[in-house]
């Protein structure tokens, strides 16, 4: 069973609203990327590792990355792709990749607190299932439908709710050709890679993550993912 990982890393970070893109700020002396792409490189069951970043980016090569990953630098693989969105930047990545049905964990960059053996144990549980899955956490807290005054309209009952994390593992071929049927013209609603499948009538399975992957997309997700890395709870 081969499995790969695919990571975007094109975007540019407009809600961390810093001149440099969130994936290179630095993370406990690190560029943040250089621990996403670590805990993937530890996973014992992927072969390899490929990162999407921009046509553009100006920062990918100021990095010592033999330095930074060690002997699995060798299976890392920089695909210079990346599109205007994370579904294009996917969808790039896919195509430039030789083309197989391997399985594809679909991971954010922008999440640096991923367990190694998570990604083991979510390739265990998927490796024999006809569609694929994502890691989800149940959702937490009471919901509230917000008016546009930004008063509350109605709470929502948050059974069966749960939040979408990555990885995402979907077979190459069958997620390549979800996200071509879906964009451009549904570019919006296709968020991550399970709506691209969900569109075409699947049911992905919900693998139960971990409330520490968290993505970082605010300043304070930042200084929240340094505190859990140096915690070494993770
Ligand atoms: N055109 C894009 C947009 C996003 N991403 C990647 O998708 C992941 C999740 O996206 P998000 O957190 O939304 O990142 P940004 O788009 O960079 O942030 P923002 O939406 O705040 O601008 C990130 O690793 C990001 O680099 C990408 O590869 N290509
Ligand atoms: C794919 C994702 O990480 C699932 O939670 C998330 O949707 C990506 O971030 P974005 O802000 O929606 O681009």
């Amino acid at each position: 069973m081969s499995a790969i990982a695919l990571v975007p890393a094109a975007g540019s970070g407009s809600r961390m609203a810093s001149a440099t893109p969130k994936q290179y700020l630095d993370l406990l002396g690190q560029p943040l990327i250089a621990h996403t792409l670590c805990a993937l490189l530890g996973a014992t069951r992927l072969a390899q590792v490929a990162v999407v970043i921009s046509p553009a980016d100006e920062w990918w090569e100021s990095y010592d990355w033999p330095a930074l990953l060690g002997a699995s630098f060798a299976r890392l693989l920089v695909l210079r792709v990346g599109g205007d969105s994370r579904a294009e930047s996917v969808m790039n990545g896919l195509a430039a990749l030789p083309q197989s049905d391997a399985w594809v964990l679909v991971h954010d960059a922008a999440r640096p607190c991923l367990r190694s053996q998570q990604v083991d144990e979510m390739i265990t549980q998927l490796e024999y299932d006809a569609v694929g899955g994502i890691l989800a956490v149940p959702v937490a807290d009471t919901l509230k439908i917000a008016s546009k005054e930004q008063s509350i309209a109605r709470t929502t009952p948050r059974a069966g709710l749960w939040q979408a994390q990555t990885p995402q593992m979907f077979r190459q071929q069958a997620l390549l050709a979800a996200l071509q049927a879906a964009l451009p013209e549904h570019v919006a609603d296709i968020t991550d890679e399970a709506s691209a499948l969900e569109r075409l009538g699947k049911s992905p399975k919900l693998i139960m993550g971990s409330p520490w992957n968290l993505k970082v997309t605010y300043p304070q997700d930042l200084i929240l993912a340094g505190l859990l890395l140096k915690s070494g709870a993770i």
